[in-house]
């Protein structure tokens, strides 16, 4: 009492500190509420805001807790461009009529369509942020270095897959369950490491976890940054649980993948000093030195960038396609049949994975009939951009176009799951190209369109199909009590839960899948 005593400003030794308090408790609203004005992010003029005000939602609840009903509600009512209100302002939704005009339009920027939502400037979001210091880094290392090495690399895929199958999914030949989600999490992981770090990295525990976890964090962290009032979100920030885990993910990544970038840039050094080219090597530090072109490179968050965009979409990917042949099991013999053919007559090449066109078929449907997200093509608006029906598109907004994925137009009985439309589709003379799993078009943004469609989706495609293989040969799947796993839902993202399991047993395959000398 002493202490507030002296120092208590004169003018306020007469008055008592009950009034003090009310005084300051006023002064204290007002300034939340004066902040909370100016940093408020209002509607965009021009564009209709969408909200279900039938249930009694506000717009930022409509968003929140049922963004793909809002944007449905919205692509009906309107036809044309409207807004949704996110936790981090206004986002305009565009119909799907608009994807392909905006594919490789200039003014827009990718990673800037993120930069409010992940809060980049915590540490903890730093793989977010890599994208947004250097925007073509990871583009140039996934789109060309990896993808150029997919042949190179194919060996590796096997040898990898070969272990964790069988560390993952055992050997138990007796009908049992097991966890899906997580499981296929750690396969997909271990996968990606071992091209992204290569042996033995990719096999530590830590930094398995790492690169499972950081994603989800980050994700559920700033989810619920975003629930919090932008005023209080320095404070939240410091109280929720998963934002203090990507601070320890981001130091324990340091640690473990900062060693093995010095003793790669020495070895660079010494062979440089002997007149010697400094030796090459197939995985992402190697990329990543040859990339930066002598610039300074944050390797740790590159590669939690690279995380952050290729494990959760590859595992969800992989989950939902072993949902799909439990769903509809009449799929397994003829792509049984088709990989027992493929692989013993040719090997594993990048080549056999391209001819494994029933497989292929079979994801590509798989991402239509459960697609992750109900829009795509995330952008940031750095031009102003005027559309071809005149809307104009203001220099901050940000937008995102509707999914086809259930436009009768578009698909024959878009309601039904048809395991071999594609390739189908595929045998019509001229399309033999146009409806491959990697390749994007309007119709279908499982991958998103244009200049930042995925990098990645070749890489993925043949991970999953070495997955697939595997799996399908040498497991029998079954849904757990009939009942397919529940997902979670968030705006418009959808995500397998969790907790979901998947029944199985072990069977003989035909042929042998594994390399003769695994690592
Ligand atoms: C099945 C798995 C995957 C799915 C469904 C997927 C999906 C997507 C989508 C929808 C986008 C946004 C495209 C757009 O807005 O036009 C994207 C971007 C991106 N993806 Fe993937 N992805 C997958 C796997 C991967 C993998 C394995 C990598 C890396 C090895 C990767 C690297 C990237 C990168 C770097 C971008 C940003 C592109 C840019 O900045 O222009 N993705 N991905």
């Amino acid at each position: 009492m002493d202490v507030l005593t002296a120092y208590r400003p004169a003018f306020l030794e007469n008055v008592p500190v009950s009034i003090q308090v009310i005084a300051f408790g006023a002064i204290a609203i007002s300034a939340y509420i004066a902040y909370s004005l100016l940093t408020i992010e209002r509607p965009l003029k021009g564009f209709p805001v969408v909200a279900l005000t039938e249930r009694g939602l506000s717009p930022k609840w409509s968003w929140y807790s049922a963004g793909t009903e809002t944007v449905a509600k919205g692509l009906k009512e309107h036809n044309a461009p409207f807004q949704v209100i996110t936790g981090t302002g206004p986002k305009i939704i565009l119909p799907n009529r608009f994807a392909d005009e905006l594919r490789a339009r200039e003014e827009l920027n990718f990673p800037k369509a993120f930069e409010k939502e992940f809060f980049v400037n915590y540490p903890g979001f730093d793989g977010h942020r890599q994208g947004l210091i250097d925007d073509w880094f990871i583009q140039e290392i996934t789109r060309v270095k990896l993808t150029q090495s997919l042949n190179l690399i194919t060996h590796d895929l096997v040898d990898e897959t070969t272990a964790a199958v069988h560390d993952v999914f055992g050997e138990d030949t007796e009908w049992h369950t097991a966890a899906l989600k997580d499981n296929v999490a750690e396969m997909v992981a271990r996968l990606s490491s071992r091209v992204f770090l290569g042996l033995p990295l990719c096999r530590n525990r830590r930094w398995l976890d790492i690169a499972k976890d950081y994603t989800i964090d980050s994700f559920i962290g700033s989810q619920l940054m975003r629930i919090a009032p932008p005023i209080l979100r320095p404070v939240s920030y410091w109280l929720i649980p998963n934002c203090t885990r990507l601070r320890k993910q981001v130091r324990d990544a340091r640690k473990l993948i900062m060693p093995e970038v010095e003793r790669r840039k020495e070895r660079a050094q010494k062979a440089l000093e002997a007149g010697q080219k400094p030796p090459k090597t197939a995985d992402t530090i190697g990329w990543m030195y040859e990339v930066g072109r002598g610039r300074q490179v944050d390797y740790v968050a590159a590669q939690l960038s690279l995380s952050l965009a290729a494990i959760h979409t590859t595992t969800e990917s992989t989950a939902q396609a072993l949902i799909d042949i439990c769903r509809f099991p009449e799929v397994v013999q003829p792509m049984r049949e088709e990989i027992i053919q493929v692989i013993s007559e040719n090997g594993w090449t990048k080549a056999s994975l391209q001819k494994l066109r029933l497989m292929d078929s079979f994801l590509k449907e798989s991402q239509r009939f459960t697609p992750m997200s109900t829009l795509s093509m995330n952008r940031y608006v750095e031009k102003e951009l005027e559309l071809s029906d005149r809307t104009v598109l203001p220099v901050g907004s940000r937008f995102l176009v509707a999914a086809a994925f259930q436009d009768p137009s578009m698909y024959d009985e878009p309601e039904k799951f048809k395991a071999f439309r594609f390739s189908d589709k595929r045998q019509e003379p001229g399309q033999a190209n146009a409806w491959g799993h990697v390749t994007t078009n309007s119709s279908h943004l499982g991958f998103g369109h244009g200049q930042h469609a995925c990098p990645g989706r070749f890489f993925a495609s043949n991970e999953i199909k070495v997955i697939l293989c595997h799996l399908l040969l040498k497991y029998d799947f079954d849904l757990v009590d009939g009942e397919v796993p529940p997902t979670i839902n968030f705006e418009v993202n959808k995500s397998i839960s969790p907790k979901s399991k998947v029944s199985l047993r072990r069977r003989k395959e035909e042929i042998v899948l594994d390399l003769e000398s695994p690592s």
